[in-house]
């Protein structure tokens, strides 16, 4: 709540909509701000996605991505993580094109309820603990709800992990789950649980302004420590290398042989050396700007498929 006020302090009235899709007030006071509200209202994406109840203008670049690329198996039992996935755009338009039996976890530094049939955890894809915590969740196939138990001192799902790490007898469990070693086809098909899931998409990048409708895992405000679109496009392109970097390290830690990738990248000198990293771990990369980016955005998507059975981050990133 203080991270609240002290936004609403600071700033004067605007509209926008938050992340059940309702229209907020919040406050601007820079006349850019202004202007993002009044191109927001204008923009064809964004009245479209309040008709489809579309958390954000966002989902028709990954339709647009997933209709030339078809990376979402309709009635299959596919499973995807969606990386920065707040307010939620992208997960919705996954879950909806795999269909009922098909799992959807969203991640986000952020707070924010997941949209309807997805799970989320807040945590920091930059860390290790992150990873195995996506891989305990579909390991065990937990139900992340925001009312799922909250431990009183260690917080929402965390102690899950603790408890898991520190159960003795579970040992070998313990190693079957965490071992991150690559495997050939006929080994990963059998150990499937450590690599479980068949399709990652990243848009991490800015944060979603949040005013309500949230709960908090982390004490550090990290909303105001994130990258931030800045507007220098060499700040913005650096710092989306890094994200894209971590979304590429989780691909090989956690990705299917044959599992396929999407990753937003702000365009700048290094994308020829992010896509030539991409290349020694996927089989085909592309890339894409979805006709529902806009013009002026420095923004493009990198697709890989077909993920390389054996990959070695040594190897990627030297
Ligand atoms: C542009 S938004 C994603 C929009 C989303 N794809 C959608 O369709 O609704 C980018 C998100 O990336 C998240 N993000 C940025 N850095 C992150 C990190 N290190 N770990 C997890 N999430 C991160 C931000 O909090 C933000 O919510």
């Amino acid at each position: 709540m203080a991270l609240v006020r002290e936004f609403a302090i600071r700033f004067s009235i605007g509209e926008f909509r938050g992340v059940h899709g309702q229209i907020r007030q919040i406050r601007c006071n820079s006349s850019s701000q202004n202007r993002w509200l009044k191109r927001q209202s204008n923009d064809y994406y964004t009245r479209e996605a309040k008709i489809r109840d579309l958390r954000s203008r966002a989902a028709f670049k990954l339709m647009e991505i997933d209709d030339k690329f078809r990376l979402f198996a309709k009635n299959g039992s596919q499973r995807v993580l969606d990386l920065g996935f707040a307010p939620g755009a992208w997960s919705q338009v996954a879950k909806d094109r795999i269909g009922f039996n098909g799992v959807v976890l969203g991640v986000d530094i952020l707070p924010c309820e997941p949209p309807s049939g997805v799970s989320s955890i807040q945590a920091n894809i930059l860390s290790k603990k992150t990873h195995e915590l996506i891989r305990l969740f579909f390991f065990k196939h937990f139900e992340l709800n925001h009312d799922d138990k909250l431990h009183p001192d260690k917080g929402y799902f965390q102690h899950m992990l603790e408890e898991e790490l520190t159960h003795k007898e579970d040992f070998r469990t313990y190693k079957e789950v965490f071992t991150t070693d690559t495997f050939d086809d006929s080994v990963a098909a059998e150990q499937s649980h450590k690599l479980p899931i068949d399709v990652i998409i990243s848009d991490m990048y800015e944060p979603w302004i949040q005013t309500s409708g949230f709960w908090n895992n982390l004490t550090n405000f990290p909303y105001y420590r994130m990258a931030n679109t800045s507007g220098l496009a060499i700040r913005d392109h650096y710092q989306s290398i890094d994200l894209g970097d971590a979304a590429l390290i989780t691909a090989i830690d956690l990705l299917k042989p044959m599992g396929s990738f999407v990753c937003k990248l702000y365009t700048g000198k290094e994308d020829k050396l992010f896509e030539n990293r991409l290349r020694k771990v996927f089989k085909k990369v592309s890339r894409i700007k979805p006709d529902a980016c806009r013009t002026e955005s420095k923004e493009i998507y990198f697709v890989g498929l077909g993920k390389r059975a054996k990959t070695n981050k040594i190897d990627v990133f030297s």
